[in-house]
């Protein structure tokens, strides 16, 4: 794909990260405190190398915590976080950002920035100290920005793009980053329906074709049950369910930990969840 790394997470470069390519993110009684506040205990998910898994649970249940510790983004908690094996803490950044790429929620952007120029960021791990990009760089960024249909963009300053636009730049950086494991906060959010169907699919491919590693969490649970492998379910920063999308989108399972009334029907590609409302308005 675009990037140096195989499946496995080996970087080339490095040379040191050399830890078992079939489980590609161990969590292990993860603890994280913000702010003096416990934000997740005793968390355990495993990714196996090549697998899609995706984190729902209501606001504030603590998937992007989940994510950015997973992406090195946190202090260490307590507990313990492996990338293909080797302990995260053990991982220098630049070795990290090889085997690892984010898409945040909301990141921050440089003012002013062009897209093209932030998509090249996704390459700095692979940019010498007081370097600049190579050809092969810059062919990477193009073939990333022609692959999410953003080509018309690329001179275009970021900050005078749509949200969706501007939410698939974000991808696109992550993606230039040639990284085995990608780890997608909301990433469809701000998408209309047909470039949600677009980008996802698109990770899909690259996951089929190249092994890639999936780490996401998302709100639309139909569309997440459509593409996970397997489904983690958090409520108040503890994992509460963790199987195939059957077995964690249930009408019981999404009726205690949301609140919600919903009828959860069988779709072509998984379960589909159809939010119910309670009454018609008038009714008593
Ligand atoms: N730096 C911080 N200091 C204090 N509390 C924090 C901090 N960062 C996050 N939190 C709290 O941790 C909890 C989990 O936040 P997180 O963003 O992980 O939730 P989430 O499940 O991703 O929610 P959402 O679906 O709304 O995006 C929230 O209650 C949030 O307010």
């Amino acid at each position: 794909m675009t990037g140096r790394n195989d499946a496995a997470g080996r970087s080339d470069a490095a040379g040191e990260v050399t830890g078992r390519a079939d489980v590609a993110v161990e969590v292990t009684g993860l603890g994280v405190t913000l702010g003096g506040a416990r934000i997740l205990s005793g968390v355990d998910v495993s990714v196996a190398t090549g697998e899609w898994v995706t984190v729902i649970g209501p606001n504030g249940a603590g998937k992007s915590t989940l994510l950015r510790a997973v992406g090195g983004l946190l202090p260490a908690g307590t507990g313990a976080i492996s990338l293909f094996g080797t302990p995260i803490n053990r991982l220098r950044r630049r070795d990290r950002a090889r085997i690892v790429a984010t898409v945040a929620q909301s990141p921050v952007v440089p003012a002013g920035m062009a897209v093209l120029d932030y998509v090249l960021l996704g390459r700095t791990p692979y940019i010498p100290a007081l370097g600049r990009e190579s050809a092969a760089d810059l062919a990477v960024a193009y073939d990333v920005l022609d692959r999410l249909d953003l080509t018309g963009f690329a001179a275009r300053a970021l900050s005078t793009l749509s949200g969706g636009e501007r939410q698939r730049v974000f991808l696109a950086r992550a993606l230039a980053q040639g990284a085995s494991l990608l780890l997608l906060d909301e990433p469809t959010s701000a998408l209309d329906i047909g470039h949600q169907q677009e980008v996802l699919e698109l990770v899909d491919q690259l996951r089929a074709d190249h092994g890639l590693t999936v780490l996401a969490t998302m709100h639309d649970l139909s569309v997440a049950g459509e593409y996970a492998d397997r489904m983690v379910l958090m409520a108040a920063g503890e994992v509460v369910a963790d199987g195939p999308p059957r077995a964690v989108l249930t009408d019981e399972l999404l009726a205690v930990h949301y609140r919600a009334r919903v009828r959860v029907i069988d779709g072509e590609h998984g379960p589909l969840v159809v939010p119910v409302r309670a009454r018609r308005s008038g009714q008593r």
